[in-house]
């Protein structure tokens, strides 16, 4: 399988590193080996090699902060139009009023009948039933694993295990970001030396505003509202209110009362219709989600058969995010097998 990347962040170098370690285990369980033929970023610089690049060079350049050049690629190259590639990791920003760049890489991958693996949340909150569409069209995968809760297995759980069941509501911590900063709050450090924290580790969005207005966790509710219950909510009908105004006193206030403030992504059903919302709660500490603390994100998933049960596990990270990846290459390698 060879793969094209657009976008060398902190999620493809995670997965690049995950690659480079695993290559030998898929050859040996899947008699398949994956090569990286182009990469593409806007900033870093581009690389082409048909025979797989060298991935121990790639990462030291990127490492090193090295501008990448390559004669044997344009700088206007289209990864998708690339003729040897069979599938598309995209993982530029995300995007939520139009889901660009991201949005056109996608289509345009799609249409040209390479699979698709991405982690970016605009172009799938915002154009999921067309994107979904054009894949099933092109007779291609289109996976997006990481868009909520990194790496942590969300879809593959509710599209298997609870096929069966009937999903009634959807609470979780979807932003790691924010959690992060509420966490470190309660302990005493401010929102802003938490968030360059944050940033430093590359948790948070290229623009934070996204994650601490609570956009990036809205995102995530529209993707879950067509995953789990097939509805397109829209992000304006995700009534959404972020953690930006939340001071030092508020988080202490809520600590003295035996509570964490989270911000606590929801959606429940109420007769024929869905309410999503995304808001800072003072949760008390026997509420599961008041413990998550850090990075660590969680859903709580109320079910007709089950009723309570919990997935938790980190919501973003370089390995962790390009684990995702990893698990979605591998799932598209498998059902190509099939
Ligand atoms: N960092 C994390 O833990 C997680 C990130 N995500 C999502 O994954 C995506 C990637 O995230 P990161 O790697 O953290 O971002 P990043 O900001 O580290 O990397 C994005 C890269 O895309 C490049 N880029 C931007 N526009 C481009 C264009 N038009 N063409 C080619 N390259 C372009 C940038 O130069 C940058 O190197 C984002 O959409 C983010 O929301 C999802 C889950 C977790
Ligand atoms: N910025 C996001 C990254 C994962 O989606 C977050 O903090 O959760």
């Amino acid at each position: 399988m060879n793969i094209g990347i657009i976008g060398l962040g902190t999620v493809t170098q995670g997965f690049i590193e995950i690659l480079q370690e695993k290559n030998i285990w898929l050859q040996e369980k899947y008699e398949q080996k994956i090569k990286i033929v182009v990469v593409k970023d806007i900033q870093k610089g581009n690389m082409y090699n048909p025979n797989g690049i060298d991935l121990n060079k790639l990462l030291e350049k990127l490492n090193n902060k090295e501008l990448i050049t390559d004669a044997s690629i344009s700088e206007d190259t289209d990864v998708s139009s690339v003729e040897e590639v069979d599938l598309i990791v995209e993982a530029t920003y995300s995007d939520y009023t139009t889901g660009d760049p991201a949005y056109t890489f996608i289509k345009k991958a799609l249409s040209r009948g390479k699979h698709v693996v991405t982690t970016n949340k605009g172009p799938i909150a915002l154009h999921f039933n067309e994107l979904n569409k054009l894949a099933k069209e092109s007779n291609v995968f289109l996976q997006y694993e990481g868009t909520v809760l990194s790496g942590t297995p969300t879809f593959s759980l509710i599209e298997e295990c609870l096929a069966g069941d009937e999903i009634l509501k959807i609470r979780g911590i979807l932003n790691g970001t924010s959690n992060y900063i509420l966490s470190k709050m309660s302990e005493g450090d401010s929102f802003d030396s938490a968030l360059r924290t944050v940033q430093d580790k590359g948790y948070a969005e290229a623009d934070p505003t996204n994650d601490v207005k609570g956009y990036d966790a809205r995102g995530k509710i529209a993707i879950l509202s067509h995953k789990v219950f097939g509805v397109d909510l829209g992000l304006d009908s995700i009534l959404t209110k972020g953690i930006d105004s939340i001071s030092i006193e508020e988080v202490n206030a809520a600590k003295k009362a035996g509570k964490n403030i989270r911000l606590v992504g929801s959606l429940e059903k109420k007769g024929d219709f869905l309410e999503g919302k995304v808001a800072p709660e003072p949760l008390s500490t026997t509420d599961a989600l008041s413990n998550i603390d850090g990075v660590t994100n969680a859903i709580e998933i109320t079910t007709k058969y089950l009723g309570k049960l919990m997935i938790t596990g980190p919501g973003a990270g370089k390995l962790e995010t390009g684990y995702s990846v990893f698990s979605d290459v591998l799932s598209i390698l498998k059902k190509e097998k099939l």
